[in-house]
């Protein structure tokens, strides 16, 4: 058996796509060989769909075809890379990548989108978390069913975020009470939201996902300055008064130089549980127009069912609840790619020593 020619195959095959620059991360690791038993371990620098699905379909039996090749075993790892922040803010404790989800308007389902994809991406072998920074409707702890918990102090000046589904996470709800959170101004709100952010013990994770409070004022600039973002996803309803708020909520993103991974339109269409009957209630096609005016793409589309509300309503998101669903698939589909682009667009850089900022 020809090793060199199975390292030429799995070369050519993954730089093309899947690297800008293969010394970057070594994506093959190794290649063993006991007696035409091949054991290919290959190492990604982010969690993918796409790449195993094409190892599955389109390389793999190119190698079991090759002469002296008994069997073959594909062992495929994550080393998820540290990628650049914007503004080259200084890191958050362990934490490698932070995507901040957006709104300009509120209700658009941002926190759904927030909790679905964060546990899709899960899923797929990342350590994730998600801090709930929306002061004026903080919903992840009861959609993830932890409403009832509070995150216990860690090493004297720090909390130790609550475990939810697999996901690290805290939340402003559990540390101010709504109504007195609501009144907060600007500086105050982003004060206690960086303090939040700063002074939880994350552990160690891939990606932290942080759910803005909705709007484009004083408090998500500064968030969203302040805030190490690797991305910003941005989720709307196709209506015209949403679509208008979430273009501003664009504009503010490259205003702070944070690149924006896309546009997610929910409740693109109402399904009726009853006949299945799909109907455009808040319009088509609006997102995508928005989305290709501003220069940047609609990255995942969900329909506007019960389940979704239903799941989320008990505690039990749709990604758990119902993970062989069509909706968990979007969310799956949304998580690969958003996390693709990450890398794709920007560069790797080493996990520096982080700096906490007070
Ligand atoms: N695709 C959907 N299908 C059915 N219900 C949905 C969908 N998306 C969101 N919802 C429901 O709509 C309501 C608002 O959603 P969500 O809290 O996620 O919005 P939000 O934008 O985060 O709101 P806020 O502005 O309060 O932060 C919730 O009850 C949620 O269950």
């Amino acid at each position: 058996m020809d090793i060199a020619k199975i390292t030429r195959l799995v070369g050519i095959f993954q730089p093309k796509k899947w690297l800008k620059n293969i010394g970057d991360s070594n994506v093959l690791e190794t290649i063993n060989n006991k007696d035409g038993c091949v054991e290919i371990l290959i190492r990604l620098p982010f969690p993918s769909l796409d790449f195993e699905n094409e190892v599955k379909t389109k390389l793999a039996p190119k190698v079991a075809l090759m002469k002296g090749v008994e069997s073959v075993e594909w062992v495929i790892t994550l080393d998820i890379a540290t990628l650049a922040r914007c503004n080259d803010a200084p890191a958050i404790h362990g934490v490698k990548n932070v995507i901040a989800v957006a709104s300009g308007k509120g209700g658009v389902g941002k926190s759904t989108t927030t909790v679905n994809t964060a546990l899709a991406l899960a899923k797929m072998g990342a350590k994730v978390g998600i801090m709930d920074a929306d002061i004026y409707g903080p919903s992840i702890p009861l959609m993830l069913g932890v409403s009832d918990s509070r995150p216990e102090q860690y090493d004297g000046n720090s909390m130790k975020a609550i475990n939810a589904h697999g996901l690290a996470v805290n939340s402003i709800g559990f540390i101010a009470l709504h109504d007195q959170a609501m009144i907060w101004r600007g500086p105050m709100a982003s004060k206690a939201l960086m303090q939040l952010l700063n002074e939880t013990h994350w552990g160690e994770l891939d990606y932290l996902f942080i759910d803005m409070p909705p709007g484009t004022g004083d408090i998500q600039l500064t968030l969203s300055q302040n805030i190490p973002v690797t991305g910003a996803l941005i989720v709307s309803t196709p209506q015209d008064v949403a679509l208008a708020d979430a273009a501003k909520g664009i504009s503010m993103f490259r205003q702070v130089k944070v690149p924006v991974l896309g546009v997610v339109e929910n409740m693109s269409t109402h399904i009726c549980s009853n006949c299945g009957h799909e109907e455009a209630i808040f319009g088509s096609g609006g997102v995508v127009k928005m989305a290709a005016r501003f220069d940047t793409e609609c990255v995942a589309q969900l329909p506007l069912h019960i389940d979704l509300r239903a799941d989320i309503d008990a505690g039990t998101p749709t990604v758990v609840a119902r993970p062989d669903s069509e909706f968990a698939a979007i969310y799956a589909q949304l998580a690969n790619d958003i996390v693709s682009k990450m890398f794709f667009q920007t560069h790797t850089i080493s996990t520096e020593i982080p700096i906490k900022l007070t």
